[in-house]
């Protein structure tokens, strides 16, 4: 292993160990207390909950996922909750039917005040439940939720995938590990990506009319991903709110790939709001222009001949981009989580090659893409249409690997010849391009037609991080003289590329970016260099007000949108020395600030 790769490993090694036991205090007892609890559980199960204290935790921001959603279960608290665990992302449970017994006046169920409290508990109580110690009735509870690639060991090495497959998330250093097993916890949710964050949650998660809970436990470091086991499966997304108080559900459109219809997901006011402000877009960064691809900046691509613009913090976008951290189950929002809002313009003839919205590693940037290990990547996409289009107008999004809903589509090679036999049609592409190949595609495999305030969800990703290749997916050809709009919202699983907090890749060995790392440590100045001085910096930015030079500044880190710094807002954040820091107003830079020594660092203008 490089010198490189050593320090990496260190530095992860730090990140990785700060959730590590965090060492007991006062008040063990008082767990004991809750006798008809303990009647159920075995006395084990408490010996091994010590550490369940909030003492040594490191401060942090808002944590993901911590927003409580019990307020979306009203009826009374069940003192007890039968229910089937199953891995993120699968239908099927991974175990035998569970019995928890709840009493919300219990000691221990109060004194576990945190999620990640939560998340230990309850991970622990599973773990002795897969060794048989837990009772169902009478006879064994089996719990065969080991990790799924690989498959080594059980329910513990399904949470914590260890440090080379655990991406560190922002509250990563809030987790707790579970006792006796020292690893990393699961966080639990609903069927509807609703988080479990106490027992009281878990019993309330029980719906009416129904015996069981289905509790998804998700590995550290992983967010929640929806788990259909059949087309035109239903998920009620009743805690999302929606503008104008509909109820939102997904309709499953495919299992593999996983691609769902988000109905009620937002309202033709903002599909109009979205097209207005692409069109008054000034900036050269953010105007409609002939597309690019790839994440090395701008270069307009044969493939993909649409244009397209960005909005990344109008209301309109804003709230998007928030509902659909809600719809994907990852609270609280996270700037670093979220690709601005693209808007897309196609006219007649023009498509996107199918793709990925996964994207591949660079040699030319430090950024860890593989999302398999530690990495960050596209995770979900969020596709919004804002025209009509009718099946033969094209214009569809097609899944090339999707089974078509149209139990009377025709097969590809029919398509092709369909259209070749259609004069008008076959006038549009050259014979053997890859459009013609590609409407042939759309008409046979899974595609959806483009409808006004419509969207789809579908993963880049599976539930381990593992990049789904069954993703595959483009824009059709129009086939009319008619303009299509669209827009995409890429959620990432991590803080995405050019965040401070991004991850930065593991060296193979590449001498080119040995050298590059080593300059780039030098400068201090690159938040993905791996061996950039690891201290953290408490750094505050303060729009006093009263300076109209900076009436509508907005931050930026290096060139990413960060937040709006108008008279009186402020924004703190961790980041590190070096790192480049610029207040815009109309999208020139107007101060730019460089993160110093200091521990705790106030900016202001
Ligand atoms: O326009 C579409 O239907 C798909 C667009 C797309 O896949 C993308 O922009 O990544
Ligand atoms: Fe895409």
């Amino acid at each position: 292993m490089g010198k490189v790769d050593k320090k990496y490993d260190k530095k992860y090694d730090k990140e990785y160990s700060k959730s590590k036991d965090k060492g007991h205090t006062l008040s063990f007892a008082v767990f004991l207390c809750g006798v008809c609890f303990a009647l159920l559980i075995p006395p084990d199960f408490f010996k091994n909950l010590q550490s369940l204290s909030n003492k040594n935790r490191v401060a942090s921001s808002p944590t993901l996922n911590e927003q409580s959603y019990s307020q979306s279960y009203s009826h009374a608290v069940p003192n007890i909750v039968h229910l089937y665990l199953h891995r993120n992302g699968e239908a099927d449970p991974c175990s035998s039917l569970i019995t928890i017994p709840i009493n919300p006046t219990n000691k221990f169920i109060k004194s576990t005040k945190t999620p990640h409290d939560f998340g230990s508990a309850l991970t622990s109580l599973l773990l002795q439940g897969a060794q048989g110690e837990l009772l169902q009735n009478g006879s064994d509870v089996k719990i065969a939720c080991g990790t799924v690639v690989g498959d080594k060991g059980g329910f513990d090495n399904f949470c914590d995938m260890g440090k080379l497959k655990t991406p560190i998330q922002h509250d990563h250093s809030l987790l707790i590990r579970v006792p006796s097993y020292n690893t990393l916890p699961c966080s639990y949710f609903t069927r509807e990506g609703v988080r479990i964050d106490s027992f009281e949650s878990l019993a309330r998660a029980k719906k009416e009319g129904e015996d069981n809970v289905n509790v998804y436990a998700v590995p550290a470091g992983r967010l929640f991903m929806f788990a259909p086991k059949f087309v035109g499966e239903e998920f009620d997304l009743s805690h999302v709110s929606h503008p104008e108080n509909k109820r939102i559900y997904l309709e499953t459109l495919s299992v593999s790939p996983r691609v769902f219809d988000i109905h009620g997901f937002f309202v033709e006011s903002e599909a109009d709001d979205i097209v207005e402000r692409a069109l008054a877009q000034q900036s050269e960064s953010h105007k409609l222009k002939r597309s690019s691809t790839g994440a090395n900046g701008y270069s307009v691509s044969s493939t993909r001949t649409s244009e397209n613009a960005f909005d990344t913090h109008s209301k309109s976008a804003k709230d998007l981009k928030e509902r659909c951290f809600d719809v994907l189950g990852i609270r609280p929002y996270r700037e670093s989580l979220a690709d601005g809002l693209q808007v897309l313009r196609y006219n007649i003839t023009t498509a996107y090659i199918p793709h990925l919205d996964w994207i591949d590693p660079s040699p030319q940037l430090d950024h860890d893409f593989i999302t398999s290990g530690t990495g960050s990547n596209r995770f979900a996409t969020i596709l919004l249409y804002m025209t009509d289009f009718e099946k033969v107008e094209g214009g569809e999004t097609v899944f090339v690997k999707g089974a078509s809903l149209d139990p009377e589509a025709p097969s590809k090679e029919k398509a092709l010849a369909d259209l070749r036999a259609d004069e008008r049609l076959s006038g549009l592409f050259k014979r053997d391009s890859w459009e013609e190949k590609m409407v042939s595609q759309c008409k046979s495999a899974l595609s959806v037609s483009p409808k006004r305030a419509k969207s789809v969800l579908f993963y880049s990703q599976h539930p381990d991080g593992r990049k789904d290749e069954a993703s595959l997916h483009g824009g059709c050809p129009v086939l009319v003289e008619k303009q299509k709009w669209a827009a995409n919202l890429w959620v990432w699983n991590a803080p995405r590329l050019g965040y401070p907090e991004a991850p930065v890749k593991l060296d193979k060995g590449n001498s080119k970016n040995k050298q590059r790392r080593k300059k780039n440590s030098s400068k201090q100045a690159d938040p993905r260099a791996a061996n950039q001085k690891d201290e953290q910096k408490h750094v505050t930015f303060k729009n006093r007000g009263g300076d109209p030079t900076f009436k509508d500044a907005v931050l930026h880190y290096e060139d990413t949108f960060w937040g709006n710094l108008g008279y009186s807002q402020q924004h703190s954040v961790n980041s590190f020395e070096g790192h480049v820091w610029n207040i815009k107003v109309k999208d020139k830079t107007v101060k730019t600030w460089i993160v110093g020594k200091d521990k705790v660092q106030v900016y202001e203008v």
